[in-house]
């Protein structure tokens, strides 16, 4: 699959002078519920009413979503309200429900984009349909495998195709509930910059307060649209309570965002831009030479260390670098997450460089 203007098509169709907006509950819940969110969302930059109807959890036990009667309340609010519907699928039976029930727009969730088997069914069942697909990235943090789904839909004739980021899981506790790993999407748009990248900031966050900052991060970063869960009534919802916003705070939300262009056409701006991209690659030129010269040091050490038969891994002295590197870079601005994410990578890069000294005959 190659990047193509046409992969924006479909977007393109709504003519929006805003990012797209899919907005809804967690989980449909009642007919009543559903009616009454699409209503308080009608006449506001939402395009499209989400809402799960099948609801896999972490655990068993919890709310598991109320099935198809669900898709038949989403039929009546969109008939209500004019918003287009979209659910999340994720085997062949749902498609065909989710078909058969005039659903506008199918996501594939992150525990489904893992399964190139399931992918690959649900592709089947939506031969010869024009529905728009919209895939989550996988629970991993694996740029192949969430692109490897989209191509998969795509070499099935799907070609109304989109990307949800909802961020990646951790074996580290963060304040978030998935990591964004902003970066994988960035590659994403490098590779496809015509693909249409939605992100979900409910699920990154898992909390209400800092859901404004990751839609602005995201418009910061060229998103085309957000995805964002929306209740009447947040903290009495069945599922994901800490995470949804009412539609009044969407609504006022979608004002306060600052909407950027990708690009300016002003003279004066053109040439900041250009001096201070001279700085930062004078001063990443410097980077590459310290961190060449720091390798060098390593390659030493390693020498010294293979004559006496020392191992390469000092974890007390590792272990001092980083705590003095975490408190020397907290003094002039740099994040804790930063250091340790840059040491840590310079630390292998060094191992890397050792492990090939010991290794040589
Ligand atoms: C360079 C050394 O070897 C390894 C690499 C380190 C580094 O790059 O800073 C630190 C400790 C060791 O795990 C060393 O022992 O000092």
């Amino acid at each position: 699959m190659e990047n193509k203007k046409e992969l924006r098509n479909w977007l393109d169709e709504f003519n929006l002078d805003h990012p797209l907006v899919i907005a809804g509950p967690c989980s449909a819940e009642t007919e009543e519920q559903v009616v009454k969110i699409a209503k308080q969302l009608k006449d506001s930059d939402v395009s499209v009413l989400r809402a799960g109807i099948w609801k896999p959890r972490t655990r068993p036990g919890n709310f598991e979503g109320v099935g198809a009667l669900g898709l038949k309340w989403m039929k009546t609010a969109k008939e209500e309200t004019g918003l287009l519907t979209t659910t999340e699928v994720a085997n062949p039976n749902h498609v065909e429900l989710a078909l058969e029930n005039d659903v506008d727009i199918l996501w594939i969730g992150a525990r489904t984009t893992v399964s190139p088997f399931i992918i690959q069914e649900i592709a089947d069942a939506l031969k010869g349909t024009n529905k728009t697909v919209l895939v989550k990235n996988p629970v991993n943090p694996d740029l192949s495998l969430w692109l490897g789904a989209v191509e998969r839909l795509y070499t099935a004739d799907i070609k109304n195709l989109g990307v949800i980021h909802r961020g990646f899981s951790a074996y580290e506790k963060t304040k978030y509930r998935n990591n964004p790993e902003w970066q994988i999407p960035i590659d994403l748009q490098n590779r496809f910059p015509d693909l249409p990248l939605i992100l979900d900031p409910s699920h990154i966050a898992g909390r209400r307060d800092i859901i404004f900052d990751l839609c602005q991060t995201a418009l910061d970063l060229n998103y085309d649209g957000l995805m964002v869960e929306t209740h009447h009534d947040p903290d009495n919802a069945w599922s994901d309570a800490a995470q949804q916003i009412t539609p009044a705070t969407l609504i006022q939300f979608m004002k306060d965002l600052k909407i950027r262009k990708e690009i300016s056409e002003s003279v004066d701006f053109q040439n900041k831009l250009n001096n201070l991209r001279a700085q930062i690659d004078v001063a990443d030129n410097h980077l590459i030479d310290l961190l060449a010269k720091r390798m060098r040091i390593s390659d030493e050490i390693g020498k010294v260390k293979k004559d006496q038969n020392v191992s390469v891994l000092q974890t007390k002295r590792w272990n001092e670098i980083l705590g003095n590197m975490v408190l020397e870079g907290e003094q002039v601005g740099l994040s804790e997450e930063f250091i340790l994410r840059l040491f840590k990578a310079v630390h292998q890069e060094s191992i890397n460089h050792q492990e090939k000294v010991m290794k040589a005959k």
